[in-house]
């Protein structure tokens, strides 16, 4: 008896044209088909979730050439339309939120701005866990919920943006833990550091690492390094693979929300695609542990989502090429020989 997975795959070869010539394309709609559990699949709203918050280590050590105060202007560009993101998804047509998981300003009901602040900024782990376990387990119940929320609305394929002056330097600390790689190959240029300022970085990121007990659990592991956007993420992650949607994953920052997900539950990955490798020096060895393949090699080092918010045609070609091209018996064309 055939299986699932070999009618999907005959579909995607009986198409009219050469075995394998569509190349990417081919793989991504076997893995959407195969998330689904059909040959015809569909994608529905797609949105893009951005994450915004705070780290409490930008006031007190150079890990971003950047102040803290550009989080809250970001997000006060996002809101009114001028950010990159905002131009590439009216573009493409995909929905998009900012969502306050813990940016330090009090935005006071700020129209079309979603309030799921935990708090204003995360504390500075160079000398204290970032989050309390109950903080960091709040914000991953709100990511859930709001990813609840929008899969409500029709939405089933996602993807997360974040948005965190200093975001790079967690992220790099839970690529560490996670992967058990050394600091030194984790952490980047971030927002755009001279050698120099990559140098400190690390330094700096190192000592942070020695001053907590080390530990697998990828839950402390976040609550001690992660930030509120990150930790929101995270939940957003188990939520959307949960109700299996199909989940596009954006650059360095995301994935590191990513790596602490799938520790907790591998199966997320079955629901995953990458957009692109990062030009953040780290996210082509978080790519590997992952073993994933991205679909888009642009020299992208911005974050907010813009990854999959350019990917996402690309995808939508996927699916359409598996639903609307001719097959060689429908269009009479003569298949080869041999
Ligand atoms: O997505 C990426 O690969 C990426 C790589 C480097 C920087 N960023 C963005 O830059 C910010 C963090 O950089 P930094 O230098 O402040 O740690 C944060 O807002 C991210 O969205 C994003
Ligand atoms: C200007 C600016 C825009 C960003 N978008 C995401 N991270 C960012 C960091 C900076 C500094």
């Amino acid at each position: 008896m055939k299986n699932f997975a070999t009618d999907l795959q005959h579909k995607i070869d009986t198409k009219t044209k050469p075995i394998g010539s569509l190349g990417v394309l081919e793989t991504i709609a076997f893995k959407i088909g195969n998330i689904q559990q059909t040959t015809a699949p569909v994608l529905s709203k797609p949105a893009i979730l951005i994450f915004a918050g705070d780290h409490g280590i930008v006031n007190a050590e150079p890990v971003s050439p950047f102040p803290q105060e550009v989080t809250t202007q970001m997000v006060f560009n996002f809101l009114q339309g001028g950010a990159a993101i905002n131009v590439f998804c009216k573009q493409n047509n995909i929905d998009l939120k900012i969502i306050d998981a813990g940016v330090n300003f009090d935005f006071n009901n700020v129209p079309n701005l979603i309030n799921a602040k935990i708090n204003k900024g995360t504390k500075n782990y160079s000398i204290e866990p970032a989050m309390s376990i109950d903080d960091c387990n709040k914000a991953i119940l709100k990511g859930k919920e709001i990813v609840t929320k929008q899969f409500s609305e029709g939405t089933n394929v996602i993807g997360f943006g974040e948005m965190g002056i200093g975001n790079t330097s967690s992220a790099a600390l839970l690529m560490s833990l996670i992967t058990k790689l050394p600091i030194k190959n984790c952490v980047g240029k971030g927002t755009g550091f001279s050698p120099e300022g990559v140098r400190a970085k690390k330094a700096i990121l190192k000592k942070a690492k020695n001053n907590h007990q080390q530990t697998e659990d990828p839950m402390e592991i976040l609550a001690i390094f992660g930030g509120y956007e990150i930790a929101m993420m995270v939940g957003a992650f188990l939520q959307a693979a949960k109700l299996n949607m199909v989940i596009l994953v954006d650059g360095f920052i995301v994935t590191s929300a990513l790596l602490v997900a799938q520790a907790i539950d591998k199966t997320i990955l079955n629901n995953c695609i990458f957009s692109h490798c990062s030009n953040e020096q780290g996210h082509f060895k978080m790519l590997e542990f992952l073993k994933a393949d991205t679909v888009l090699n642009l020299g992208l080092r911005l974050g907010e989502g813009t990854g999959v918010a350019l990917v996402y045609p690309i995808v939508q070609a996927a699916v359409n090429f598996l639903n609307q091209m001719a097959n060689f018996e429908s269009a009479e064309v003569t298949n080869t020989k041999y």
